[in-house]
């Protein structure tokens, strides 16, 4: 399925008294990876929930390929930094789990490398394996829309970087549009065509990625990485 176009216009998001999101108005293309990044508290999980409708907007308007979008879409698919698998169900059933079809669970788990491990438990696998199980269950659902939140941010360095290359390779191949909330501005570089950075509720900085795939830490890279860190503690706040 082709990636989904979303608009974000004018969107408010309050819990009680406290204004989160403030008139925030974004633009994905159909197929993009977008990174969110920024501050802890700044609200990028909140703005991911939210184009997921997993929360109410307070104000403003979300729309998926120019429909407005109220509540939780079938085609969109979450991954979280908890691969939240179901330990009594065997690996294929939880990619199975909001995706009935057997033949596409197990091409998803065949996409990921671990068809092999259909018929085992969640709690023999490796955290590393989980998430693939997880992104097996995402991508079983044919999704236009996958919303990553810190998905790999429990992961040791090697297998962070395994999976981030997964990750790519399936994008690439499978064109979903993708939005990662991340802390690591070099993921949200390697990843992401467009990195957007929220402050003080809003969009501070949206910057076009304009390398290669696969990306490589040359001096290119730094620029980038320099630029957008160089933003984030200009506030003199940590990521
Ligand atoms: N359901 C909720 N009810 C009340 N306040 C909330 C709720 N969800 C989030 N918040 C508040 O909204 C603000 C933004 O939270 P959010 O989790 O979106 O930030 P974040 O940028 O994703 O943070 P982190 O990087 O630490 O995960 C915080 O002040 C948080 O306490």
């Amino acid at each position: 399925m082709a990636g989904v176009e979303i608009n974000i216009q004018h969107l408010d998001k309050s819990f009680g008294s406290l204004k989160v999101l403030k008139d925030i108005n974004f633009h994905v293309k159909p197929g993009e990876f977008v990174a969110i990044v920024g501050k802890s508290g700044c609200g990028k999980s909140t703005l991911l929930r939210t184009i997921a409708g997993l929360e109410s907007v307070t104000g403003g308007v979300i729309t998926f390929n120019s429909k407005e979008v109220k509540g939780v879409q079938e085609t969109t698919r979450m991954m979280f930094q908890d691969a939240r698998l179901l330990p009594w169900k065997d690996v294929l059933t939880n990619v199975r789990v909001g995706n009935s079809d057997r033949t596409k669970a197990e091409q998803a788990l065949g996409n990921v490398g671990l068809l092999e491990k259909s018929s085992e438990w969640p709690g023999v696998l490796s955290g590393g394996q989980k998430q693939r199980v997880s992104l097996a269950r995402a991508l079983a659902g044919d999704p236009d829309l996958i919303l990553f939140d810190e998905p790999l941010g429990a992961l040791d360095a090697l297998t962070r970087i395994e999976m981030q290359s997964l990750i790519e390779q399936l994008w690439k191949q499978q064109r979903f549009t993708s939005i990662l909330v991340t802390h690591d501005v070099s993921e949200a570089i390697i990843l992401a065509d467009r990195v957007v950075l929220i402050e003080d509720g809003g969009i501070s900085l949206d910057v076009k990625i304009d390398l290669q795939r696969p990306r490589v830490k040359d001096a290119r890279f730094t620029v980038y990485e320099n630029m957008i860190l160089e933003r984030i503690l200009d506030k003199g706040e940590g990521v």
